[in-house]
């Protein structure tokens, strides 16, 4: 596989700036002892943006092969609109990854397809590569149409995009049903979904794009599931919630491959 797996942990609304600074120094004294190898995995966190700095100062002072990045941005690049945060300052931050789309955003704060995917446009266009998330709630997964209507929230987003710009995007397919409630997809279910959106890539914008996005799947992902899952074909990492709060379970994830 020429694609390179990915392990994102998504803080969502946790840790102040000084239990980010413990958390990454734990995490890169876990993958230090371990030899961890991060061109088998990339490891990448998206703290909450008040401790982005925080994160930015150890990684750099300590030479960290730890990627960082935020949970959002804004579609503006400055301005009266407050309390949004630009992509120019992430990137200044040394961000190299943003967060849309997040089912949790999509609910509390109503945002759609289309918001997302100018999101993400926006943040490859700033450099940066976007982790465009996706997922259905419980009721459209027991009605069936849980492919379709995932594959309707890529299509939407990504409309009039080019090959070239997909390819360099990060998918996340996360079903709402299995956030934070213990209950994962199974590997099959999460295979199922990944593969149609991988198909449905090669329909929309050829194979060689397809090759190369990466999917990830997120939704009660642990270390007692994320080999299994990350044998699936079509699953190229996770964004992982709960269990990236703590430096050993996300390191252990991250060596999936060991
Ligand atoms: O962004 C992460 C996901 O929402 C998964 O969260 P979780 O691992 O706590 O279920």
């Amino acid at each position: 596989m020429t694609r390179t797996p990915l392990m994102a942990g998504n803080w969502k609304m946790n840790l102040d700036h000084l239990e980010a600074n413990h958390l990454v120094q734990g995490l890169a004294m876990e993958l230090k002892d371990h030899n961890h190898d991060y061109s088998k995995c990339e490891v990448l966190v998206i703290p909450p943006f008040t401790d982005i700095r925080t994160v930015q100062t150890i990684v750099d002072a300590d030479e960290l092969g730890i990627k960082y990045g935020a949970q959002d941005v804004s579609i503006h690049d400055n301005g009266a609109y407050t309390g949004e945060i630009s992509t120019a300052m992430l990137d200044k931050l040394g961000c190299t990854y943003v967060v849309m789309g997040h089912s949790e955003r999509r609910e509390y704060h109503n945002e759609s397809d289309e918001l997302v995917g100018a999101k993400a446009r926006k943040t490859l266009d700033a450099g940066m590569t976007p982790i465009l998330c996706c997922g259905e709630a419980l009721e459209i997964r027991k009605a069936g149409t849980h492919v379709e209507f995932v594959l309707g929230q890529i299509r939407a987003a990504l409309a009039g995009w080019s090959a070239e710009d997909v390819a360099k995007i990060v998918i996340a397919y996360e079903p709402i049903w299995a956030i934070g409630t213990g209950e994962t997809a199974t590997s099959e279910d999460a295979q199922e979904v990944c593969g149609a959106i991988r198909a449905a890539l090669a329909e929309d914008f050829g194979a060689d794009t397809a090759e190369a996005t990466r999917v990830l799947y997120g939704g009660s992902a642990k270390p007692g599931n994320i080999k299994e899952l990350m044998a699936q074909p079509d699953i190229d990492g996770a964004l992982i919630g709960g269990a990236s709060l703590k430096a050993d379970s996300f390191a252990e994830m991250a060596r999936f491959y060991a």
